[in-house]
């Protein structure tokens, strides 16, 4: 049997996951999908709220998935496998709705966790939902806010008929410095178009691991990592704000030398592995025709190599997104890696 796909859906209190996943369910004409409910509190009201068109759907109201009851989903997951395997169930995705307040990275890490789970399920990606209302105080007062969108391989903003375009821009380019390499879409009372949402390829070690989105109109911010461009494109800051996760991109048009950055991802493991939500890089490595492929959580990290460059110009990028990363000593590190 295939892996399942997994969809984790994240963002803070009341930014509209409940109606996102209605607007799945509702949409995915042809597809089985399974759902894991996480709230908090003996009445899990969100399910009540939840239409019914999944396979199954399974609510967890013991605490929250990140912390307490990560043992629970683990559990719930071989379950879920194991009806399916001896066919009492059928479903082609599972889409995870967290609380509020779940912190993504431990829920992630189960994925990883054993072979059993990773042979049954394959983490697609992660979707941050954000309330354009309430995001700038939330993103000032709740580190878990900032750490949802610093994961995400999407960011979703909902409520964009709630304040002006003004307000949408200049959240747009303060998420676009927490992460700049999950592109923006606007999600208006939960409907967007569900080809945002899967088959994001979020965890996978293959050329998708920078590209940049196609261009779509429910988008607020592209990240504009290609073959022709050197940086991400970021609306212009319209104020500043001291948020303590930020996204870095390292870039250098050209081939690094293996041992060098080899030495410099390890030490970026081991002084910052714990600061560092995702990290993500395409790099040209001298003497090797191929494209060396990594990507990681905290210090786990994969590598892999990938298509030949071919006629393009080999170049290499990482993009690193994390707490209150040293930004000059990393580039200083980086630009040592330099070919030559
Ligand atoms: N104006 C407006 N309201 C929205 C939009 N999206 C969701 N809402 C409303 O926001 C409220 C919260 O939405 P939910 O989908 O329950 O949010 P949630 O993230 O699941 O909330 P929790 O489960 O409490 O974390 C509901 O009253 C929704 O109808 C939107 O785009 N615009």
């Amino acid at each position: 049997m295939n892996p399942i796909p997994v969809t984790l859906l994240t963002g803070f209190l009341g930014a509209g996951k409940t109606t996102l996943l209605n607007h799945i369910l509702r949409g995915a004409h042809g597809q089985k999908i399974a759902v894991i409910e996480n709230e908090f509190g003996p009445v899990n009201i969100d399910s009540a709220l939840l239409i019914h068109e999944a396979s199954e759907v399974i609510e967890m109201t013991n605490g929250c998935l990140c912390c307490t009851i990560r043992g629970d989903l683990d559990g719930h997951l071989r379950d879920l496998h194991a009806r399916r395997a001896a066919g009492e169930l059928a479903f082609d995705r599972l889409v995870i709705e967290t609380t509020g307040l779940a912190d993504p990275t431990p829920i992630t890490q189960t994925f990883f966790a054993s072979d059993a789970l990773i042979q049954a399920y394959r983490l697609d990606g992660v979707i941050a939902v954000v309330d354009a209302l309430h995001a700038p105080a939330q993103l000032a007062e709740h580190a878990v806010v900032r750490r949802q969108i610093g994961f995400a391989d999407r960011v979703l903003v909902s409520k964009g008929d709630l304040v002006d375009e003004q307000a949408l821009a200049a959240l747009s380019a303060r998420l676009a410095r927490i992460n700049l390499a999950a592109g923006q879409y606007r999600l208006a009372h939960g409907e967007v178009d569900l080809g945002l949402l899967f088959d994001l390829r979020g965890f996978h070690l293959d050329d998708s691991v920078l590209a940049a989105p196609a261009a779509h109109p429910a988008q607020l911010y592209q990240p504009a990592l290609g073959a022709s461009r050197s940086a991400f494109r970021a609306p212009a800051p319209a104020q500043s704000f001291a948020d303590d996760i930020a996204a870095l991109h390292l870039h250098h048009p050209g081939a690094l030398d293996m041992l060098r950055i080899s030495a410099f991802m390890n030490q970026l493991m081991e002084q910052h592995g714990d600061a560092l939500l995702r990290h993500k890089g395409m790099l040209a490595i001298a003497g090797e025709p191929r494209r060396l492929i990594f990507q990681g959580v905290h210090k786990i990290a994969g590598f892999d190599y990938g298509r030949e460059w071919g006629d393009e110009a080999p170049r290499s990028d990482i993009v690193l997104i994390g707490r209150s990363l040293p930004e000059a000593a990393l580039r200083a590190g980086f630009a040592e890696c330099v070919a030559g």
